[in-house]
Order: structure tokens, then sequence, then C-alpha cells
């Protein structure tokens, strides 16, 4: 772990492996926190935050160490990538384009550092000058998944540290060893210690005590629902503030109108990609009946191509799912939309051949006809698994993409620019993207309606969801 700038074992002693799921062999082994770690490092982030270097800094100063953390991490792409897909098992392509892409996130946060302003207030009594200060919180606890780690831990690292906060980070159990090696950077960077902190373990048994811990501000998770829930009802006991960034079920419309082949492309990259591990993974998708089977028929094609294997050979396309547990739990999926009544039409089991091995490959899956009833429907799978819902209205098409406890992101594809913005208006998420699927940027805000979060992350706003308002009156009498 990593508590007031000083590597530590657990205090209790004791460590579990982390596993490639590549191999399936351990590789390394991770310090197992408890509540006590917990306690450490929140005492030192609160240290950290009250006294020494950090709180005396300017903002200017604070922008000039994530610019520097910027370019160490692009200096460090490869490691970073490599050390990811050990424990994640995505494809290295994918994971090196991410990581140059958090580097973008620290330049994105340092540039803005300095750009935050409060404001003067006129009062109707000219006796008073009132002005408004954004102060930072204090200790923020940032707790990450699996799937895109160093991604998203950028995204709340970069906007709590340029807005003043120390934070102590939670990675998940399955892919810890990125962010510990990132953390080399940040010390290089010149980030004082305690700054920022890192316990590594379970999330049963060092969520709860992030959570509650009296000395800290706020809990910003990304992950599954139902962790995401419990990391709330815990902080508010406290009336600790969350943002939360969780699950997903994203509508993908496919209007008649559409360009096929460019759909095809995007609804195939937007759930087959990572191997479907992404919360905006387009896993609905919504096709007018009079192209399904046309589309249906292109995305087959393109997930029999899809090529599966070493996660660090850079033509592979799709690596194993990263935990034994999301595998079976994906194919436990697979046998519930077979059981309701949905058609098969590729995939639908591990994927076995060469250099595949015993691995955690699933085929990439596609089930057509399903009803949006459905529990492949409805729920969140996280797997390279499509399903088709055919419509034969605009009005139909809202209504279903909607019809859901998700809100995260949603796509449409038309050549006709009205319906697009008409459409784009009615959609129940925090992005909706046009003709496009799974594009990001770090000036662009992300983020759930309804069940998929609290909160927005990335863009300038996010800033703020790390900072209070101060009012100050000034007598000048
Ligand atoms: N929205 C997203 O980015 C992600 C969604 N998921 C979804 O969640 C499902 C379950 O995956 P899991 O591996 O269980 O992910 P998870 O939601 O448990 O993991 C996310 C993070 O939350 C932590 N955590 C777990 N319980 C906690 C608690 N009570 N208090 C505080 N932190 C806690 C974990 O240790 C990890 O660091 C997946 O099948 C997938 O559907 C999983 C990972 C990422
Ligand atoms: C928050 N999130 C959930 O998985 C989405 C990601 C990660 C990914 O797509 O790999 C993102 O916005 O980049």
């Amino acid at each position: 772990m990593l508590i007031a700038g000083s590597r530590r074992a657990a205090a209790s002693g004791a460590w579990f492996d982390t596993e490639n799921p590549f191999t399936g062999a351990a590789w390394a082994r991770v310090a197992r926190g408890t509540a006590e770690d917990v306690d450490a490092a929140v005492e030192a982030a609160h240290a950290a935050f009250r006294c020494g270097a950090w709180p005396g800094m300017t903002a200017a100063d604070r922008g000039n160490l994530l610019l520097k953390l910027a370019d160490l991490v692009d200096r460090d792409v490869e490691r970073l990538a490599r050390a990811e897909i050990r424990d994640n098992g995505k494809s290295i392509a994918e994971v090196r384009a991410q990581v140059k892409g958090v580097a973008a996130v620290y330049r994105y946060y340092g540039g803005l550092a300095d750009k935050i302003e409060g404001s003067a207030i006129p009062v109707d009594d000219n006796q008073f000058l009132v002005y408004t200060r954004l102060e930072p919180l204090g200790v923020i606890v940032a707790i990450t998944p699996w799937n895109s780690p160093l991604r998203l831990l950028s995204l709340k690292l970069g906007p709590a540290l340029a807005a003043g906060n120390t934070v102590v980070v939670k990675p998940s159990e399955f892919t810890s060893t990125s962010t510990l090696e990132f953390m080399d950077l940040v010390a290089e960077a010149g980030f004082p210690a305690g700054v920022v902190n890192v316990v590594t373990g379970f999330g049963a048994e060092v969520g709860p005590a992030l959570s509650t811990h009296p000395k800290v501000a706020k809990v910003s998770l990304t992950g599954g629902t139902d962790s995401g829930r419990k990391a709330y009802l815990a902080a508010a006991a406290d009336l600790k503030t969350v943002t939360l960034e969780l699950g997903g079920k994203s509508p993908n419309i496919v209007f008649a109108d559409a360009d096929l082949d460019r759909a095809a492309e995007g609804a195939a990259a937007g759930v087959f990609g990572s191997a479907g591990q992404t919360c905006i993974a387009g896993s609905r998708l919504l096709a007018h009946k009079d192209i399904a089977e046309a589309l249906t028929t292109r995305i087959v094609t393109l997930a029999k191509a899809r090529r599966l294997g070493d996660p660090s050979e850079e033509a592979t396309e799709i690596g194993p799912v990263a935990t034994r547990r999301q595998f079976e739990k994906i194919l436990e999926y697979i046998a519930i939309a077979k059981g309701e009544g949905a058609e098969l039409v590729t995939g639908g089991r591990q994927a076995r051949g060469e250099g595949l091995g015993e691995g955690l490959f699933i085929e990439p899956t596609v089930f057509a006809n399903v009803a949006n009833t459905m529990r492949i429907a409805q729920e969140e799978v996280f797997g390279p698994v499509l399903s088709v819902i055919p419509f034969e209205t605009e009005e139909e098409a809202i209504a279903i993409a909607n019809d859901i406890p998700f809100g995260l992101a949603a796509a449409l594809w038309t050549r006709d620019v009205a319906r697009a913005h008409r459409v784009a208006a009615k959609l129940e998420a925090g992005t909706v993207w046009i003709n496009t699927y799974r594009r990001n940027a770090p000036q662009v805000p992300v983020g759930g309606y309804k069940q998929s979060g609290i909160g927005r992350e990335s863009g300038a706003l996010a800033i703020k969801e790390f900072m209070q308002s101060k009012s100050v009156w000034v007598s000048l009498a």
C-alpha cells in the first residue's frame, strides 16, 4: 500500500494473489488491507490536507504538478498499460490508447486548476462587500473498478487534486497493480507525501471503513450498482457527499435510413470492445424492423471476425474476461437469455481455439428478437453479449430505450438531422452519441441518469464536485 509516502504491507500482514486472467496464474501478491490500514491512510491524507506543503500551494502550483504527472504518464505509457493488462486481460492496443488518454486527463485538470473562480456578489447594502471562495472538501476516497483502473482513477484524481483535496485510493482487488505502479509517478511529479495514498484490499473488508471514516469528506466510486448503493448508504450516515458512476444497459438505436455498415461497426465496437466489460457497452441494439435482419447479419460477420487471443499481442482485439466470477456471470446470462426464448444467432459459449487454452474467453454473442422485458435486456451483463430488439416507430424506439432503470449512455444512427436531435433530447442518458459510439474526451462530462449514478465526472464542472463554496461578508462601514 502507499500511506504517507511509504510503501507498506497491511497492518495484519495478510496478502492475496492477483491473477493474470489469460494464463490463470497468480503473478503478484497484494496487501490485504483492513480498517486499521484505512485509518492510517485517512489520517495521513487528513494531515497532508491540514499542514505541510500542500495547503500552502497555489492553484497554479497544483496545476504544474498535474502537468508534470501528465508528462510522466506519457513517458511510461507502455509500462503502465502492460501492468494493467496482466490484471484485467484487456488488449494491449486498447489499453495503450486508454493510458495515453489518462495523460490527457491529467493535462486537462492541470490546466484547469488555476481557472476556477469564486464571485463577487452585489447585495442590496453598499456597506458590504460579499464574495465567494471555492475551497477543497478535504479527504476524498476514490474507489475504482477492474475494467479500466487507470482511466477511471484519472477522472477522480485529476479534479480532486486540482481542487486542492487529498485522496485515499482503493483500487479493485482484481486490478491493484497498475495503480500501485502509477504511484511512483505521483511521487516523481513532486506531490508531497500523504496527498495521495493507496489502500488495497477487498471491497467488503475496506469499503465500509472508508465510506464511514469521520475524516473522509467525500466518496467517489465507479463500479457496479450494488457496490455504489452500499457506499452511498454508508456515506449517508455522516452526510458525506458522493459521486457514483455505476452500471448501464445502453440502447444503440439504428433507424432505417442509417448507414448500415457504419452502424454495424459502431454496434460491434460498442459491445464487443473490452469484451463488453464497460459500463457504457451498447448492449441493447434497437433496430428498425425493416433493417433488423440486414444489420444483424453485418454484426454477426463482424463478431465472427473478431480476433481473440493473448492480450499482450498487438493483433489481439478481444482478451479474456477479467475474472472467473465475471466469466461465470456472463455464461449464466447467456443461459438465462436462451431460457427466456431469445434467439441465439452467434456465439453463446466459451471461446476455444489455438492460443486460447482454457482461458476465460467468451465468444462475441448476438441474440435476436429480444423483448425489452427479458432479463437479458434489463440487467447489466458486462460481457460481449448483444441483444437485438426490433421497433417500428420513432416513439416506440424512444419508449424502449428509456424503459430501463439505467441511464448512462445511448446512441442513435440516422441520416435525418432533425430526427437525430429530436431523439437525443428525449433519451434518458448522461451521454448520447449520434452516428458514433464510445467516444470520450477530458473536456466532456460523463455520468448517469437514474440508477447509473450520481454526479458527473470529466469536464470542467467535475472539479466543482470536489469543492465547496464559502461566502465571505466584509463590512465596509
Ligand atoms: N460501472 C462500472 O464501471 C463497473 C461495473 N461493474 C459491474 O458490477 C458487477 C460486479 O462487479 P464487481 O467486481 O463486484 O465490481 P464492484 O462494483 O464490486 O467493484 C468496484 C469497486 O468497488 C469496491 N467495493 C465493493 N464493495 C464495496 C463496498 N461495500 N464499499 C465500498 N467499495 C466497495 C470494489 O472493491 C472495487 O474497488 C459487474 O459484473 C458489472 O456488472 C463492475 C466493474 C465496473
Ligand atoms: C465508467 N466506465 C465504466 O466502465 C466507462 C469507461 C471505461 C471504459 O469504457 O473502459 C469510460 O468512460 O471510459
